[in-house]
């Protein structure tokens, strides 16, 4: 194992009956950095997430999170991840403050919530209950509640799924800003773009296998060796492009 791996993956088969959805994959994550696992709708991203964050049984394979054994030692490695708690939602009376010092509370830990929600920029919402936030302040919220325990390491599973262009790079700032604090970032997307502008390294999943793992630039630079040429001839901008620059990158109420 390197000395920076804080996530150890190897030879990691899930079995769904008869279905093998995850086929003996190994991989590693290294500290501080942000890595994508990229691949199409079913391809088996989420289960091996979940697999890591000890949420899901594995049928074989070996796990490894800051050192610490899955099969032996799953209480200390949730002790040092932060997860998405879609849980936020089943307390339709609570506002933002009291759902995170009711979180803190099954964490054991102290927090000081308009500190934490100011890191997601929702201050100004410290009152409001959960439903009452749109699609990218509940991204944002949900992207807080994997910081209540202060964790080395959060998992974000499609943080900016339906959310619209400016709210993604507002996320994308956000997700940059924790890691940047020194939280090491794993997440699943099947944006190119997304992967591309975020993180360091990307493993190409499909159909339950990794199928390339690099660094945007090596994962394009090796096409390219490969022979690899467009049909279609690149614009210098593209429709996103155009939209962000009528829109303006100012945030919407979103
Ligand atoms: N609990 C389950 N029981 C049976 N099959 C499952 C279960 N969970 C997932 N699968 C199957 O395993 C495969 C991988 O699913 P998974 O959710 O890990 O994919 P994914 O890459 O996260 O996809 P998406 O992008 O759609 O979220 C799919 O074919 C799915 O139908």
């Amino acid at each position: 194992m390197a000395d920076n791996s804080i996530i150890v993956v190897k030879n990691l088969v899930k079995k769904y009956g008869d279905f093998t959805a995850v086929k003996g994959i190994s991989f590693e994550v290294k500290e501080g950095e942000i890595f994508g696992l990229l691949g199409p709708n079913g391809a088996g991203k989420t289960t091996t997430l979940e697999i890591i964050e000890t949420l899901r049984e594995k049928t074989s394979g070996e796990v490894w999170v800051n050192g610490f054994n899955l099969d032996k030692q799953p209480q200390e490695i949730k002790n040092v991840i932060g997860v998405q708690l879609q849980a936020a939602g089943y307390y339709p009376n609570l506002n933002l403050v009291q759902i995170i010092e009711l979180f803190a509370g099954l964490y054991n830990r102290p927090v000081d919530p308009m500190a934490l929600l100011d890191t997601v920029n929702l201050r100004e919402k410290a009152k409001n209950k959960y439903k009452e936030l749109s699609g990218g302040q509940k991204q944002r919220f949900s992207i807080a509640t994997t910081l209540i325990n202060e964790p080395k390491i959060i998992f974000l599973d499609e943080p900016t799924t339906g959310l619209d262009p400016q709210a993604r790079r507002n996320l994308w700032d956000l997700i940059r800003h924790v890691r940047d604090r020194g939280t090491t970032v794993i997440l699943t997307t099947h944006y190119m773009d997304e992967a591309e502008e975020l993180c360091e390294r990307i493993a190409i999943v499909d159909a339950g296998e990794i199928i390339s793992l690099d660094t945007p630039t090596g994962l394009v630079d090796k096409l390219i060796a490969s022979g690899f040429k467009r049909t279609k001839e690149v614009k210098a901008a593209n429709l996103e492009d155009v939209f962000i620059e009528l829109t303006g990158r100012d945030m919407r109420e979103d």
